[in-house]
């Protein structure tokens, strides 16, 4: 499958040291001048779920298997990106491929540091980009409805429908709103995401403070979350640096580390999860003394499918599944105990799966 995030902001505001700290690779040269990443770099890390090991430990899996999740470090943008300033259009491309945005702010003050626009004001910073955004979405639309007046001559369907929502958008974006404002029926969602407009992705804020206020946020960081409320989008509080320093150490160091900066969690962790929950991802396990393993499903997700996406004769052929909710799997102390307490259901073609379910399939080849 293969959920992407792509990490996007205005140059040197700390995407590289967040790219670093998530893959923990030297990947991404993280340095302090502006377009050091030219190339997006790709990596791939684990979505750290607690239910996994709790379940590895019930029974007795040999191997905990997490789901991946996968974040690209885009180059700066900057004003006028989408009429090719900076580094231009190509980056905005990258942007395209991607899910789900997480819009890097930078809300820490480091004279040493520079920042293009010579000041720290984060909601100004993604407003500029948001902007570009907006443009680069606009140019794209008049190409496209450029491109299609043919067909329409043709009364071709399918045309149709995509300069119907062409159109739409480039109404909200001529009138300063992103194209995820405009509301789109069940019949036309596929052909909406297939036009893949910048500013339908939904982002996640990341305010990337300074070292001392990484648990508790700043002036900069509160001003991104009451923005991002009034959006309807959400924001995670980072601070990229000790991210990236805690990376390096093991996981004891890491958990003393985090107590002695009042963290209960790492920041990655949470802006992982924030990720997944932006893109309406849930998880299901399959749980044998082999491997526990964990399996990333968007939410709504049928079973037939679901199974497909461990592999594809599994949906073909599939029978049926048994599920156990992960709160009996837990209760019951295992498949033996949730059988006994007739905990295990078998679930059918029409069967959504849930969140935490523990599943085995059963299917024909
Ligand atoms: N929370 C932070 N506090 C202080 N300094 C930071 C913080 N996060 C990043 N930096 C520093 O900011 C500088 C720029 O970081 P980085 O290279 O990650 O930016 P970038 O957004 O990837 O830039 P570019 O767009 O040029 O690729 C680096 O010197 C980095 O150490
Ligand atoms: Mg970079």
């Amino acid at each position: 499958m293969g959920f992407k995030m792509g990490i996007v902001g205005l140059p040197n505001v700390g995407k590289s040291t967040l790219f670093n700290a998530l893959t923990r690779t030297a990947a991404a040269q993280a340095a302090n001048f502006p377009f050091c990443t030219i190339e997006p770099n790709v990596g791939e890390v684990n979505v750290p779920d607690a239910r996994l090991d709790t379940l590895a430990e019930i029974a007795n899996s040999k191997q905990i298997i997490p789901t991946r999740m996968t974040f690209v470090d885009i180059a700066g943008l900057v004003k006028g990106a989408s009429k090719g300033e900076g580094l231009g259009n190509q980056f905005l491309a990258n942007i395209r491929e991607v899910d789900a945005i997480a819009h890097v702010l930078r809300c820490f003050e480091d004279g040493d540091v520079t920042h293009v626009e010579g000041r720290v004001d984060p909601v100004a910073d993604a407003e500029v980009i948001e902007t570009e955004l907006m443009l680069a979405d606009l140019e794209s639309i008049e190409k496209r409805r450029a491109g299609l007046v043919r067909k329409l001559k043709g009364n071709d369907k399918d045309a149709q429908q995509q300069d119907r929502l062409l159109a739409a958008a480039q109404e909200v974006l001529e009138n300063g709103q992103p194209a995820r404002v405009v509301e789109v029926d069940a019949e036309d969602a596929k052909a909406w995401k297939m036009l893949q407009l910048l500013t339908t992705k939904p982002v996640l804020y990341v305010c990337n403070v300074g070292e001392a206020e990484a648990a508790t946020g700043n002036a900069h960081s509160n001003a991104v979350a009451e923005m991002a409320a009034a959006q309807g989008n959400s924001h995670v509080i980072i601070s990229a640096q000790i991210e990236e320093e805690i990376s390096q150490l093991d996981e004891d160091e890491a958990a003393m580390f985090l107590e002695e900066m009042g963290l209960s969690e790492a920041g990655l962790s949470r802006l992982i999860k924030a990720g997944y929950e932006l893109l309406h991802l849930e998880t299901y396990f399959t749980v044998g003394p082999k491997e526990a393993r964990a399996w990333t499903i968007r939410t709504g997700t049928l079973a037939p499918q679901a199974a497909g996406v461990i592999h594809g004769d599994f949906e073909k052929g599939f029978i049926r599944a048994e599920t156990i909710a992960y709160d009996d799997f837990v209760a019951c102390n295992g498949e033996q105990g949730a059988k006994e307490a007739g905990k295990m259901r078998a679930e059918g073609k029409g069967y959504v799966v849930k969140d935490g379910d523990v599943l085995h399939f059963l299917f024909n080849t």
